[in-house]
């Protein structure tokens, strides 16, 4: 910047017409003259009133996000700046706190208190800010705008702190690992930590990208640290053995995801209908049957293991199956994001020893019905901080546009809408903390019997108050709240991919049912009105 000349504002007057374009954006000064044949807003918008030779800040940020200017393609056509006077718009800091009001929640705000959380978790949340901000942030947004994904160097970044290991959570797994950093303990490591994680991630904004980035994993390893034997996770260190994976799983070198649902197959799990049969020495298993909607089924193909749902003799049984001979994926198209590999997994005459088993024969239920309270607190950790990013950008939003020639928060319709966001995002995270609380309190069987109902409960509200928040929001944006570029990006994106949520680890009625027959079943006989 010290390089750049300084302009007074007659200076940039003289500049005012075609071939010759200056214009001011925030004390800065822009030489549009060769730019305005290619501006993607066209250019005759730009020989519109008070526009050439003049100061254009409020007209631009109306049309555009601040990032915009951020894009060395654009940043190069600043030329100077305005004599006497400073930049004082900011755009996004890395890792730094948001100072709209609403988009951190309470204890991340300046003179909130919260009886919850540590210095160390306040140290742990700082750290993991600066690092998704650093390696994560920028190419969720390349890699959810080409559908590839996530990068290859971001899973090894990840792996180098064991960030793939605590989005498992407090465990045993964590023994010996040295967590980013070492700022906390692998004892000391609780759900706090991990809701801390699982938040951090989703401010890239891009929920699609969230999941590219091993949601698979998430729920697809659980039931091979819980039920595998030990020669199949394998302790750190011993890698090469193909079925040993924890230790590059957790590098980041190779993948795992959850297969159960099929065509005819979803919350049904008795439905399935890949089936496995025992080879004539009982030495394998033969696989046969297909799988859909799988997610990261596709995009992580290196190495990549399939927690599988099957159909056996006894029942329902969970097995191991590593990809291999037999074993194909496709992608499936959907309304959601390419960027999670959502994808077809068949599987024809595939051979695993039977020591990939997951659990006892017949017992597969138990293992998928173990990892529900997890996966769905997980979700609704996600859910109730991406309602507050739609806030942010909201409120940014109706700030700075104007319609009626006032800002769209002069509108009380339009207030009336944010504040329903707030106090949904608000009550959710005080819900989701109050859960959190309970799991590192409680044992595995406490969490069990206590929480199924809470925790159902909880996702059933967190997708029902982030449908009606995408739906408000892209009434707020208008047009540019469907469109994939551009000011509205994330409300599009955000709306689009919501329903998602709803479905996914039980859908929403199926969860209200399940928490209130819970509710009954531990109802004193002997109560009465
Ligand atoms: C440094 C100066 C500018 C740059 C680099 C720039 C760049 C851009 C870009 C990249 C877009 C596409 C946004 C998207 O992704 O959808 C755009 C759209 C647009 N720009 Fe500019 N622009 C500049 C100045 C202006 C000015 C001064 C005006 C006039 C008021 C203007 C009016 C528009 C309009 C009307 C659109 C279409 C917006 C929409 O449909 O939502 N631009 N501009």
């Amino acid at each position: 910047m010290t390089s750049l000349k300084q302009f007074t504002r007659e200076e940039v007057a003289q500049h005012n017409k075609d071939g010759d374009l200056w214009i001011i954006i925030d004390a800065k000064v822009y030489n549009l003259s060769r730019f305005a044949d290619l501006h993607p807003g066209g250019k005759t918008v730009l020989f519109g009133d008070d526009i050439p030779g003049q100061d254009a800040t409020e007209a631009f940020y109306g049309l555009h996000r601040h990032e915009v200017l951020e894009r060395a393609q654009y940043a190069r056509l600043q030329v100077g700046t305005v004599r006497g006077e400073q930049p004082a718009i900011v755009g996004r800091v890395n890792g730094a706190l948001s100072k709209v009001p609403y988009a951190e929640p309470t204890w991340l705000s300046d003179g909130y208190h919260s009886p919850y959380y540590t210095e160390n978790h306040k140290r742990f949340q700082r750290a993991v800010r600066e690092f998704v901000d650093e390696h994560v942030y920028a190419d969720a947004q390349a890699r959810e705008a080409d559908g590839k994904r996530p990068s290859q160097s971001v899973f090894d970044k990840m792996g180098e702190v064991n960030f793939h290991a605590m989005r498992l959570g407090p465990g045993k797994h964590l023994k010996g690992l040295t967590l980013m950093n070492g700022i906390v303990e692998p004892e000391q490591f609780d759900y706090f930590h991990e809701l801390i994680i699982t938040q951090e991630i989703v401010r890239t904004g891009n929920r699609g990208y969230g999941d590219g980035m091993l949601g698979g994993m998430v729920i697809g390893l659980p039931p091979v640290l819980n039920f595998g034997s030990n020669e199949l996770k394998a302790e750190a260190g011993q890698i090469s053995h193909p079925y040993r994976i924890v230790p590059d799983i957790f590098a980041g070198k190779k993948f795992i995801c959850l297969a159960i649902s099929e065509a005819h197959a979803g919350s049904d799990v008795s439905g399935i209908q890949t089936t496995a049969e025992k080879s004539p020495d009982g030495k394998e298993w033969i696989i046969n049957g297909e799988k859909k909607w799988i997610t990261n089924g596709h995009t992580t193909f290196f190495f990549n293991s399939f927690t599988t749902g099957c159909k056996t003799e006894d029942g329902f049984t969970v097995i191991l199956v590593p990809r291999g001979e037999g074993v194909s994926t496709k992608p499936i198209k959907t309304s959601y994001s390419a960027t999670a590999g959502t994808a077809y997994v068949t599987f024809e005459n595939v051979r695993v020893p039977v020591e990939n088993t997951l659990g006892s024969e017949g017992g597969g239920i138990f293992v998928i019905l173990s990892n529900f309270n997890h996966e769905r607190w997980v979700m609704c950790c996600s859910s109730a901080r991406s309602q507050r990013l739609v806030i942010e950008e909201v409120l940014k939003w109706i700030q700075q546009r104007k319609a009626f020639g006032r800002p769209l928060s002069s509108q009380a319709v339009i207030r009336n809408k944010v504040a329903q966001m707030i106090a949904k995002a608000e009550s959710l995270q005080a819900w989701l903390e109050n859960m959190t609380y309970q799991m590192n309190n409680m044992t595995y069987k406490q969490q069990s019997s206590k929480l199924a109902g809470q925790l159902a409960f909880l996702k059933m509200y967190s997708t029902q108050c982030a449908q009606d928040t995408a739906r408000d929001a892209v009434q707020i944006f208008g047009g540019r709240g469907i469109t994939q570029t551009g000011m509205g990006r994330f409300i599009e994106h955000y709306h689009r991919t919501i329903p998602f949520d709803a479905l996914l680890g039980g859908a929403e009625d199926v969860l209200g049912d399940l928490g209130v027959r819970q509710a009954m079943r531990a109802m004193p006989k002997n109560a009465r009105l």
